[in-house]
């Protein structure tokens, strides 16, 4: 197994209260993680900390061997590690073609060359984010003019059009309906295996429908980490929730 993601004692003290604590987890290549906790318990910061966002006071994040902890935001972002925010970063003013065109390159010259000259394989990797995400309909569609679930499903199409080594999901389903929460579920699935994914959601239905190996954070520090199974039946990942919806 190859670690994609290694996460080493990081901490962040926000004026004496540490947001997250001491927090280590290994994330392998093609894993499909899903972080869980409480309300507070730091499954925000931690993604703020991966992505550069936030600045940690100790510890490591290390992409695939690598050290980034506490780079700038956009040399991590370069690094590979793709995130996805609740408020979508597509350009609204671009059709779903155009913004999956840009995502193929980095560089600025691909705005003036976009209906011009594409690598054959950017091609075959935008073909295929369209046939996962199912976006065909609305290819030649603003993507201002997107229901909310297309948006969000543009925007992990994007992140994976950018080959992003590993992708951070903070709340994916957060304002789908269930017919949307349903169809990102199937897109995340198909994802597993060849990519590696951190998702932070609370919705538990979702949550089983995608999950093998889950992480459990509580006030910043690791709970309890395994099988979905095995986590529901934990007695103290059972206690951490009492009385703040729980997992249920
Ligand atoms: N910049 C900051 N300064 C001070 N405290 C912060 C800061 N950012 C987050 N916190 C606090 O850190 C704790 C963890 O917040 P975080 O958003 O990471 O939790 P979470 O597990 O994502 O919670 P939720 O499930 O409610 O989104 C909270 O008590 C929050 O108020």
């Amino acid at each position: 197994m190859v670690a994609a993601l290694t996460i080493d004692g990081l901490e962040v003290d926000f004026g004496g209260f540490k947001a997250v604590n001491g927090m280590s987890t290994v994330i392998n290549r093609g894993e499909l993680r899903v972080v869980l906790g409480p309300n507070g318990a730091g499954k925000t910061t931690l993604m703020d900390l991966i992505s550069g966002k936030t600045a940690s006071t100790a510890g490591e994040v290390r992409l695939f061997g690598r050290e980034i902890t506490n780079r700038p935001e956009h040399q991590i972002a370069r690094a590979g590690v793709g995130r996805k925010f609740q408020i979508p970063s597509v350009f609204r003013d671009l059709t779903v073609r155009d913004n999956l065109s840009v995502a193929v390159s980095h560089e600025p010259r691909v705005f003036r060359n976009l209906r011009l000259g594409m690598a054959a394989a950017d091609r075959a990797r935008i073909e295929e984010v369209i046939e996962l995400t199912g976006l065909e309909p609305v290819l030649d569609v603003v993507a201002g003019d997107l229901s909310h679930g297309q948006m969000q499903w543009l925007e992990l199409g994007m992140l994976i059009t950018q080959q992003a080594k590993v992708i951070l999901l903070d709340e994916p389903t957060a304002g789908m309906t269930q017919a949307e929460t349903s169809k990102t579920a199937d897109i995340i699935l198909r994802l597993k295996g060849s990519h590696t994914l951190l998702v932070v959601e609370h919705d538990m239905a979702f949550v089983r429908k995608i999950a093998e190996r889950v992480t459990v954070m509580h006030m910043g520090k690791l709970l309890a980490e395994g099988p979905m199974a095995k986590i529901e039946q934990d007695p103290a990942v059972r206690d951490a929730y009492l009385g703040s919806g729980g997992v249920q």
